[in-house]
């Protein structure tokens, strides 16, 4: 039924890397310029880890240059899963912070895996940074305005059944179901006439997208003087420090 699958590939954590962002985009304009696909599973290869979200490397002690280069980057993979012409849906089938959320948020429907280990939410917060405006409207929409407001100011990372209680995914099923889930569910979007759906999604989805797009220069000035900060750069390696001290 032309469904491809998109398997995340980045170990130990699938981080959002550069490259890793650069090699998605590169992926999916491919799969949307190849009109036998239709659809795409979003998943992982990481045993328990669906993706740690964008990779904290590649925002600190780096140059100017580069983080304008990361956040283009995150910029457009966001643009390119939110405004997609597939039918995109998350497979999530490990843990899911920040950037790792907002992946699967993307997307337009949510299977998660229920294993109690599975968090997910977008917990910026917690790292001492903020999510974006267009972190928070994509969240917004899809849980509705009160529950984004506190699980943003919280960071809170839902564990699946409290994920699927404020809508944050569709479905929790059993881990060795969540792929067969994810095609039956496919099977049922791709049963709707291709047009009429990318209309909808379009008239649903580009008023957000605009916002993002209208000032993509002027958001990139604000991520490089927000992440240039001294008290930001030592947060992160504060959070960074913690990571990599857990297992000493
Ligand atoms: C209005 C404001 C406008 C603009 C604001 C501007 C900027 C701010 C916006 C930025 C938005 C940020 C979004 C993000 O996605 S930030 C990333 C958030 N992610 C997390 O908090 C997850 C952190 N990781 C974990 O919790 C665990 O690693 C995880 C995923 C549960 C897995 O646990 P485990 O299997 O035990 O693995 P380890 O913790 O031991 O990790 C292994 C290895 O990976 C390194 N690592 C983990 N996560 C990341 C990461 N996100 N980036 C880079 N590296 C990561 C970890 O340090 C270990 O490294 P080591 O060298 O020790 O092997």
């Amino acid at each position: 039924m032309g469904v491809a699958v998109i398997k995340l590939k980045n170990p130990p954590v699938n981080s959002l890397s550069l490259e890793v962002l650069t090699e998605f985009v590169i992926s999916l304009e491919k799969l949307e310029n190849d009109k036998t696909f239709r659809g795409v599973i979003v998943t992982s290869d990481c045993p328990g880890i669906f993706s740690a979200g964008l990779d904290l490397t590649e925002m600190c002690g780096k140059s100017q240059a580069h983080y304008a280069e990361y956040w283009r980057a995150v910029q457009e993979l966001w643009l390119r899963l939110y405004l997609s012409n597939l039918v995109l849906i998350a497979a999530i089938n490990g843990v899911s912070p920040a950037g790792g959320c907002l992946m699967s948020l993307t997307c337009d429907y949510r299977v998660l895996a229920d294993n109690p280990k599975y968090n997910m939410g977008l917990n910026e917060t917690l790292l001492g940074i903020v999510a974006p405006s267009w972190f928070k409207d994509t969240l917004v929409n899809t849980v509705g305005h009160r529950t984004a407001e506190r699980a943003l100011q919280l960071g809170l990372l839902f564990p699946p059944a409290e994920a699927l209680r404020v809508g944050m995914v569709d479905q929790v099923v059993p881990e060795d179901q969540v792929h067969s889930t994810a095609l039956s569910v496919m099977a049922q979007w791709l049963a709707v006439p291709d047009h009429a759906r990318q209309l909808t999604k379009n008239l649903m989805r580009k008023p957000t997208a605009d916002r993002l797009v209208k000032q993509r220069d002027a958001d990139i000035q604000y991520f490089l003087r927000f992440i240039s900060r001294d008290s930001i750069q030592k947060s992160l390696r504060v959070y960074l420090d913690k990571l990599r001290q857990k297992k000493g």
